[in-house]
């Protein structure tokens, strides 16, 4: 074999090894040992000399990392939509192209989006708690109840890919309106009659309230004390984004006081979630440990789709998934 094989770095052992195949058969692939996030110190020793870096989104990609990679490294991989772990402007400063998975993921994302929404709403791990422990001892009207989607208003925070999947399956529950609120206009609403509205109108219309856009810094912290207070009592507010986008215990004060009625998360701040959180403790609350995109077919073609994005960069070709 040529001396010139490409050296990548990936960042786990148990990243799906489809990717992991394509990589070894043009490069000698260095990865980190466990099924877990690699150390930082680890991480940055490793890395000096690279030519590429398959990541997640539990590795943080700043100065630091780069420079410890050095002038040579040309691609980082993230197996991941999101970039938010990722310093954008620092690549771009020094040609570091980033590949990422969009629209492989929309499909799986927007499934448990609903997933969450109705396991929230429809109060299933209280219900299943209480079956298991003697609390089911007869049918009774008011037990167990919650908000349905039939005739809601669903609004809609990020109207992009995934959110017009989830948008399109909440249609389908016979809801009334869809609402939706994005930096601009958006054709695709078209497809099920979503109504673009002002932040403000969203949170005191929507009966359900999820959250699908990306973490920048616009949207940082976007949910905080005033926009939960601005919501209706009888709300349920699902977010499958990022745990950043909310102030986690200006929510924290909403379920504990009734201002919405319960919220479904599936991001956190920081993840994993400490188990001594006050939101493992709302019976109101429904927590996931980062699942969206965790179907089997979903993750391998994450896992493909970065190499692929890997190697088109180290050949100078044009890149199946660029973050530009
Ligand atoms: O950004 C992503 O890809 C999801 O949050 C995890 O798959």
């Amino acid at each position: 074999m040529s001396s010139a094989r490409f050296q990548v770095y990936v960042t786990r052992s148990d990243m799906p090894e489809c990717g992991i195949d394509l990589l070894k058969k043009e490069c000698n692939v260095k990865t980190w040992k466990d099924a877990s996030p690699v150390p930082r110190e680890e991480f940055l020793k490793s890395i000096a000399g690279v030519d590429a870096i398959y990541c997640s989104l539990s590795d943080k990609i700043d100065e630091e990392v780069l420079d410890a990679a050095g002038p040579q490294l040309k691609v980082i991989g993230t197996i991941s939509v999101g970039y938010d772990h990722i310093d954008l402007k620092e690549c771009r400063k020094r040609g570091v192209k980033i590949g990422y998975t969009p629209n492989v993921l929309t499909d799986a994302t927007a499934e448990l989006t609903m997933a969450l929404l109705l396991t929230t709403s429809r109060r299933l791990p209280e219900a299943q708690q209480d079956a298991k422990t003697g609390g089911w001892v007869s049918w009774a009207p008011k037990y167990m109840t919650g908000p349905g989607l039939n005739g809601a208003t669903v609004g809609m925070v990020g109207y992009g890919r995934i959110g017009q999947a989830v948008a399109r399956r909440v249609k389908s529950f016979n809801t009334a309106k869809i609402l939706y609120f994005s930096r601009s206009e958006r054709i695709e609403a078209l497809e099920v009659g979503a109504i673009k509205v002002s932040f403000d109108e969203l949170l005191k219309e929507s009966d359900f309230v999820i959250v699908c856009a990306p973490l920048v810094p616009e949207t940082k912290e976007l949910f905080n004390k005033s926009a939960f207070e601005k919501m209706k009592r009888s709300a349920v507010f699902v977010n499958t984004s990022r745990g950043g986008l909310l102030d986690q215990d200006a929510l924290i004060y909403a379920l504990e006081n009734n201002i919405i009625w319960g919220a479904g998360l599936d991001v956190t701040t920081p993840e994993p979630l400490p188990l001594d959180s006050p939101l493992f403790k709302l019976k109101n609350c429904v927590v996931l440990p980062h699942i969206g995109s965790a179907t089997i077919g979903t993750r391998n073609t994450m896992s493909e789709l970065t190499a692929a994005n890997i190697l088109a960069a180290l050949h100078n070709a044009e890149m199946p998934a660029e973050l530009k």
